[in-house]
């Protein structure tokens, strides 16, 4: 799980000779961070120079330099010519409960010993803050940060931003405050259109919103995300009287009325907390659903809910008194990109992989990292020997942002692109953004027939690697469809099959062919579907012969399957006719047990079959849950494969991640990160034990 930790402890700087050169070199890279985006520090070596700084000026009060980056809101970096009335603050920060603690005892002081009426916890969002003024309603201007008192005007971007609508509403006169950031979409679309333009990509999403949000006069726009924070409520900046009595989780909700974007709504939206036990829980799970997100969170703000605290507790120069944050461990690190690997998987695909010099991301070491396709790695624009940063947050697969274009050298080399299919030689089927050996599956032949009896597909015992490759390079089989023909006379050819071996293994397979369908699709290996969407798939079609007639329409109705995946399936299949073939004249089972259509076929639309009836009064009807953790009890030897078919026989569906949607997870022993989100959602949880009892009639 992603726990909020201490910060790595910031270094002693012994003189002030070592303190003016820290001065420099924070300051040299708060110049190129908030200038041109780029430092090459990043953020966890930055703040630990940062915090060995502000030790050494609260002992050494008196000398202070003047250029000290402590000193000023964004290093006092990029001021602007617009006039911020009501400065843009930073937040301060704390790395631990006991310094959270200590903080809210200071600002109980504060508040002349009073205790704070409650407290807003939200996510600190991890983007660019801005400044949207509404006259009437309308869109009027937009202003970065700056320096906190003056910002730059940046309302060429007004119309590029989701969350900041041209009308609100209703007509308010009001400036709202929050972070504009990229998903992952956007982020990609950024990079595709800069590079088309001649630029070079981001390295990272937090530079590509501050920089597309700054340039002007481009050719061609950039989207964006808003997510309020806060507004002006005074009179002076608003003629709605009622904002400046509102609580801050009030406010944001108000602003969502209005239009404009926030997290209200979301698992993320503003919570409101009594205690500080409560606040450190709900820190605690926001980072828990941070994997999962498709924006950044760099930690949790912690703020006095109610605007007479706010008041009370007032403002320094750099920060707000009434709030802080409480930052996660670093999920972007700097490193060196070394190599570029490619491999090919069962069905053919050559996916790159980078190398990385190893590096510590929150707690674990990373040597490798995601690239996705070829086409990513151009719009990414890296070279080998770069300065990368690779994020991972939680148990996500690390992946490589960008490169730190200020850090190159001159001495980077281009990465190097397989001309032919790096396992066998064949040219490469280029026709798509995800590369694939001209030969497809008959170039992973050998690993797509493992995964075809595979525990979670047919569950052929005895046939392990060995075997395959034998069969395989005699000529016996060519896909897995050919082990339902084999005889025993031809497994004896085999080297070290004895007659008995022979005989269990004939025995497994013929055993292989009552599988239901489920583990029979799940066997052909089709792109995008593993075990718990071969189920999904079997349990909606009910046959091979269904799901062969299916076309993409009738595919997107299941649940998972979305308008990129459904054609793909359609041409797997067509692809696979021969194989589906080989396995129907074999004999093999073709259809799903206990299958009820979902939409009732002759009867009126609204008549409820019997049968449906009957699956609308099983356990688990309607229900998607979540398995996790070891199984005990009475299913402490099932697989995640036979939990999945357990659920599905009683109604229900599996899914192996918790969203707002689940309705149950079970959690067995080491339950992880999936027990903590269920638990921020509020979901509700049970052992396997409480499980098998529920399901009493099923588990036979
Ligand atoms: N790598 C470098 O060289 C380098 C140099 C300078 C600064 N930095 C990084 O910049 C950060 C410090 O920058 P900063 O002073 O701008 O502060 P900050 O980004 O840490 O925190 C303040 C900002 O948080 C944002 N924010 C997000 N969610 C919010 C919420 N719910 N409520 C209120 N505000 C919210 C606001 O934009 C606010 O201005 C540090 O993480 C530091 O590592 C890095
Ligand atoms: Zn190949």
């Amino acid at each position: 799980m992603t726990k909020p930790s201490a910060a790595a402890p910031a270094v002693d700087l012994a003189d002030e000779a070592a303190y003016l050169e820290a001065v420099a070199q924070a300051r040299k890279a708060a110049d190129a961070y908030y200038g041109s985006g780029e430092s090459g520090l990043d953020d966890e070596t930055y703040d630990r120079l940062l915090r060995a700084i502000t030790v050494w000026e609260d002992a050494h009060p008196g000398r202070i330099a003047a250029d000290s980056p402590s000193q000023q809101v964004a290093a006092g970096v990029t001021a602007g010519d617009v006039e911020h009335t009501v400065p843009m603050l930073s937040l301060g920060n704390v790395f631990s409960d006991e310094e959270l603690t200590a903080w809210a005892v200071s600002l109980e002081r504060r508040l002349g010993g009073a205790a704070v009426a409650g407290w807003a916890v939200e996510p600190k969002l991890d983007g660019v803050a801005l400044a949207a003024r509404y006259r009437e309603g309308r869109l009027v201007q937009l202003v970065t940060r700056g320096d906190g008192t003056t910002g730059e005007d940046v309302s060429h971007a007004i119309g590029d931003i989701i969350g900041l609508p041209m009308i609100l509403t209703e007509p308010v006169t009001i400036e709202v405050r929050g972070e504009v950031l990229m998903t992952e979409d956007q982020f990609a679309g950024a990079n595709e259109l800069r590079t088309a333009h001649g630029a070079t990509a981001f390295a990272n999403r937090r530079n590509a919103s501050s920089g597309s949000l700054r340039a002007k006069d481009r050719a061609y726009r950039i989207e964006q995300t808003f997510l309020a924070y806060a507004a002006l409520t005074d009179p002076e900046h608003t003629d709605d009287p009622t904002l400046a009595g509102l609580t801050h989780t009030r406010l944001i909700a108000r602003l969502a009325a209005l239009g404009l974007g926030t997290m209200a709504d979301t698992p993320l939206a503003t919570r409101t907390y009594t205690s500080l036990d409560q606040v450190m829980d709900r820190v605690r799970e926001i980072g828990a659903l941070r994997a999962e997100l498709d924006i950044e969170l760099d930690g949790a703000v912690i703020k006095a809910d109610s605007p007479v605290d706010q008041i009370r507790a007032g403002m320094g120069s750099r920060t707000p008194h009434w709030a802080t944050a409480f930052k996660f461990p670093a999920a972007q690190k700097i490193t060196v990109l070394r190599a570029v690997e490619w491999s090919v998987g069962r069905t053919g695909v050559i996916a790159p992989r980078a190398v990385l010099d190893p590096v510590d991301v929150a707690g674990t070491t990373i040597t490798y990292a995601t690239l996705h396709n070829p086409a990513d790695i151009a719009r990414r624009g890296l070279m080998l020997g770069d300065h990368v940063i690779v994020y991972r947050a939680g148990e996500v697969i690390p992946r490589v942002e960008g490169a730190v274009a200020g850090l190159r050298t001159g001495t980077e080399q281009p990465i190097d692109f397989p001309e032919l299919c790096p396992r066998c030689g064949s040219g490469i089927d280029r026709s798509q953004e995800r590369w694939r050996c001209a030969r497809g599956r008959a170039c992973g032949r050998k690993e797509a027939i493992r995964y075809a009896v595979a525990r979670d597909a047919l569950d052929i015992d005895g046939l392990g690697e060995k075997i395959i490759v034998q069969l395989v390079d005699k000529g016996l089989i060519e896909d897995f469809a050919d082990l339902f023909t084999l005889t025993r006379d031809q497994l004896l050819l085999l080297d070290r099959m004895g007659a008995k071996s022979a005989d269990n293994l004939m025995t497994a397979i013929k055993a292989a062919k009552t599988k239901p369908l489920n583990r029979v699709f799940c066997a052909l290996g089709v792109l995008g579907t593993g075990r718990s969407m071969s189920l999904r798939i079997a349990a909606h079609f009910g046959s091979m012969q269904a799901i062969r007639d299916a076309d993409a329409v009738a595919l997107e109705q299941v649940n998972g399957i979305g308008g990129e995946k459904a054609p793909v399936i359609v041409e797997e299949l067509a692809d696979l006719a021969p194989v589906i073939d080989k396995l129907v004249a074999a004999g093999v089972n073709m259809n799903q047990p206990d299958f009820v259509p979902s939409t009732p076929t002759d009867a009126g639309a609204d008549a409820e079959t019997s049968a449906q009836k009957a699956k609308s009064e099983l356990p688990l009807a309607g229900m998607t849950v979540v398995v996790t953790g070891a199984m005990t009890g009475p299913l402490s030897d099932r697989s995640r494969t036979e939990m999945t078919e357990l659920i599905a026989k009683a109604g229900g569906r599996a899914s192996s991640s918790v969203s707002a949607r689940t309705h149950l997870v079970v959690a067995g022993e080491n339950a992880g990160s999936k027990l903590d989100k269920a638990q921020a959602f509020g979901i509700e949880t049970i052992t396997p034990e409480e499980l098998a009892q529920r399901l009493a009639g099923h588990l036979t």
